[in-house]
């Protein structure tokens, strides 16, 4: 490999995310819409509660009325659903259920437990205060508040939300299309039999999963054998499918084998950059390929999900026009001590562990190898390192990056 200087890993995501925005747009039915990202801002068409209604089953009473021993008479009922169309008059009381709407006047509701009942009699045990066990008009949301702004990732609770609206629809981005194209002539499918000097292929699998879980439509294009014409060929489906995004793994480096680039190039290929700051990943490329955004991740499968993790995702992201493209860097504590980092950016895997008092321990594993998908699978999050990072001590704050439960 030359000693060209590599590209930082900043300025590589932001070669990566140029221009990079909303695709377009669908509605889809609400049932479907977790894990989407709302196109259009969520706007509340009425008010939630729009009448003031019980917290408890119990009786809704005039505080004045409602003191301790003191007998109230029952004149009707109101339960969620069904109003109850009187007003409360001096010394009366209202049966009411959780949901129902709060008679007029009544400025209370009594919990059941705080009575005793008998016939049309009710007898208040406790004193009640004024407004108590009511959910008043508006509590929840105000017709025209805004509820959710476009570019939130949706999920079950926010959904719920929209459908409180009275929508019934939602209208979120479009998946982006990401055609996935693993390459090598020592890989077979899962489930075939690999022979003499073969494995089976696993990033083809891991990046689908991840395309689909960034909210993306994974495309896949299959194993290339280590030929130019088996990669143009795959290059070429990838354009008549409509791809918005190419990503290809392996064949990112310099052995004789490693075609990708020289391949797509032939397909129009016009790459931002070659060579990243980074462990794992530094054969990374990225570039445009006549409109179609193309990722190169080398293959190793540690460096083949870091380069995902941190270029692909926050891509998918933004071309579904998400606020929060970025991922989150947390501060955690080093659970060992660490030598020197030399000019890469570090991403180690490990684990997270929370102290009794909520302190966040950081835990590389002992071996980072970017073969091993066990420890890869086993790890809940990146220790980042910039580059030429002094030596740490156990116990030095660090940052990390969570890894996504389905990521
Ligand atoms: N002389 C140099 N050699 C290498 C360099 C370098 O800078 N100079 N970089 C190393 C680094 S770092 C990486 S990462 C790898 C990446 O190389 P490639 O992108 O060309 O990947 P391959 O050679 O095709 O494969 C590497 C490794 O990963 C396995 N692999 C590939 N595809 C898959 C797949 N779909 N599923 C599972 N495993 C896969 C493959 O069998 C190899 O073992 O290059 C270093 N070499
Ligand atoms: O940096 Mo490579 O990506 O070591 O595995």
């Amino acid at each position: 490999m030359s000693r060209q200087p590599l590209l930082p890993v900043a300025e590589a995501l932001a070669h990566v995310l140029r221009g990079a925005t909303l695709l377009g747009t669908e509605a889809v039915p609400l049932t479907m819409a977790a894990g989407r990202t709302l196109a259009e801002p969520i706007t509340a068409l009425r008010t939630q509660p729009s009448f003031p209604s019980s917290a408890m089953d119990g009786y809704a009473v005039r505080t004045a009325d409602a003191v301790e021993g003191a007998e109230l008479r029952l004149i009707g009922e109101s339960a969620a659903g069904h109003l109850f169309s009187g007003r409360l008059e001096a010394g009366q009381t209202v049966r009411i259920f959780t949901g129902g709407a709060v008679p007029e006047n009544a400025d209370a509701v009594v919990a059941q437990e705080d009575t005793v009942r008998e016939g049309d009699r009710v007898s208040i045990i406790i004193n009640a205060k004024p407004n108590q066990h009511i959910r008043p008009a508006g509590l929840d949301f105000r017709a025209d508040d805004v509820l959710l702004e476009a570019g939130t990732l949706l999920t079950a609770r926010s959904v719920a939300l929209v459908a409180a609206t009275g929508r019934s629809e939602i209208v979120v981005a479009r998946r982006p299309r990401v055609a996935i194209l693993a390459t090598g002539d020592e890989l077979v499918e899962p489930g075939e039999e690999p022979r003499d000097g073969q494995i089976n292929g696993s990033n083809g699998i891991m990046l689908e999963n991840m395309v689909r879980t960034a909210g993306g439509e994974p495309i896949e294009l299959g194993i290339a054998r280590d030929t130019l014409e088996a990669i143009q060929d795959a290059a070429r489906h990838a354009r008549d499918l409509n791809a918005d995004v190419i990503v290809t793994t392996g064949g990112a480096s310099v052995g004789d084998h490693d075609l990708v680039h020289k391949a797509l190039s032939a397909e129009g290929l016009k790459l931002d950059f070659w060579r990243v700051a980074l462990r794992p990943g530094r054969p990374m490329m990225a570039g445009n390929m006549n409109g179609i955004r193309m990722l190169g991740l080398p293959g190793n499968p540690v460096s083949t999900h870091v380069c995902a993790f941190l270029f692909m995702v926050p891509l998918l992201r933004a071309l579904q026009g998400r606020r929060d493209v970025h991922h989150q860097l947390e501060y955690a504590v080093l659970g060992t001590s660490l030598g020197e980092n030399q000019g890469r950016q570090d991403y180690m895997r490990g684990k997270l562990t929370l102290s009794e008092t909520g302190v966040a321990t950081a835990m590389p594993f002992g071996r980072q190898d970017s073969s091993m998908l066990r420890l890869l699978a086993e790890a809940d999050c990146l220790i980042m390192r910039p580059p030429e990072d002094a030596p740490r001590s156990k116990g030095d704050p660090c940052r990390i990056i969570r890894l996504d439960e389905h990521l």
